[in-house]
């Protein structure tokens, strides 16, 4: 089975080419012969990849920076996506699309099921949204896989900023009340690569539509942040006292969920998929990096 991604340095793609087992190849495509925000360059870099499944992964994912080049979150994470999922369709080959919990306002006070209204709060989330309204319209079959607080050994991300600050800080201020889901892009890729063997070996029964895919258990970032610290203090890596602060006292330019909880029974009893325990993967991670020669890197 060849898969095409978009992206090619991202977190869940790297994680994705490192699980992809044999008889599996992965075709990481990013700029130049894919842009995002080049809508002509999309079909053609996809149709020279042959895939059998294609994954649309690649995003703007600046949550912050997003506030103010909202034009560009949308090229990239809207209309590019739309574009993939078209040419997948042409190519005659199924698509799994990327989302985030981040197109939910965070009011509920139950986690989030597939069928719960949207409502972003900030930039990124209404373009993740647009995108993933441009997928299915331009391909009513795509599955959409929503995830959420996403880390890993590679690109940037949380869990490597805690172990960052760690290294000149005693003490560090984190946000107790926002919840959610940390998810491991190492699992985000099993999980991916499991969906596109059932979409390629058997799509007449693969169930479409969004799935939520995030790790299991919740937490906040404070508690993501002590969890990290905990297990790199065992392994002999930087740690720092977590101070529990409230999002009130942590002013950022895009405004977050409270409740970013989203529910994984839909994928569970449709491909029988459910990720790993959050604490579990964080362990794997956080050690995996302090047995790095520079867990930050
Ligand atoms: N990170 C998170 O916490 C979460 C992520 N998600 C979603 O998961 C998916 C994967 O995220 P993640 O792997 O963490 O993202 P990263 O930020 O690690 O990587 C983003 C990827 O997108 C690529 N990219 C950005 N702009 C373009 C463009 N114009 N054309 C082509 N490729 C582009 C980057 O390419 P390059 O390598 O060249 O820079 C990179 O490979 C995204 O859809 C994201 O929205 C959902 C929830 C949480
Ligand atoms: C660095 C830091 C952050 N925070 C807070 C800010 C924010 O509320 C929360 C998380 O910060 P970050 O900016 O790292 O996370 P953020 O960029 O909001 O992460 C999001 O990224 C996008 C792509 C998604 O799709 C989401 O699922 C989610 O993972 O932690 C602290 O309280 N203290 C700190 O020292
Ligand atoms: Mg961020």
């Amino acid at each position: 089975m060849r898969i095409a991604v978009t992206g090619k340095a991202g977190q869940v793609v790297t994680s994705i080419i490192e699980r992809a087992g044999a008889g599996v190849e992965i075709i990481a495509l990013g700029r130049p012969e894919l842009d995002l925000g080049d809508l002509a360059s999309i079909a053609p870099a996809l149709a020279a990849a042959r895939p059998d499944v294609v994954v649309s992964a690649a995003a703007y994912t600046a949550v912050d920076r997003a506030e103010g080049e909202e034009e560009a979150a949308f090229a990239v994470n809207a209309a590019g996506p739309g574009a993939v999922a078209a040419a997948a369709r042409a190519l005659g080959v199924p698509v799994i699309h990327i989302s985030t919990d981040y197109v939910f306002d965070g009011t509920k006070t139950a986690p989030y099921v597939e069928s719960d209204p949207v409502a972003p709060l900030g930039v990124y989330g209404r373009s993740k949204l647009a995108g993933e309204e441009a997928v299915i319209a331009a391909d009513p079959d795509a599955v959409i896989l929503r995830t959420a607080w996403v880390y890993s050994p590679f690109g940037a991300n949380f869990v490597k900023t805690m172990l960052r600050l760690a290294q000149t800080r005693e003490e560090l201020g984190v946000v107790a009340d926002q919840i959610g889901n940390p998810t491991s892009a190492l699992d985000i890729a099993d999980t991916v690569l499991a969906v596109a063997h059932r979409l390629h070996s058997a799509p007449d029964e693969a169930p479409r539509g969004i799935f939520h895919m995030t790790g299991n258990g919740e937490g906040s970032w404070a508690d993501l942040a002590e969890a990290v610290f905990a297990a790199s203090a065992a392994q002999g890596g930087p740690w720092a006292r977590v101070r529990r602060i409230a999002t009130a006292d942590y002013p950022t330019p895009a405004a977050r969920p409270a409740n970013s909880r989203l529910c994984g029974d839909r994928l569970a009893e449709a491909y029988g998929l459910r990720l790993p325990a959050w604490r579990d993967a964080v362990k794997a991670t956080v050690a995996r990096l302090v047995a790095q020669k520079d867990p930050v890197a």
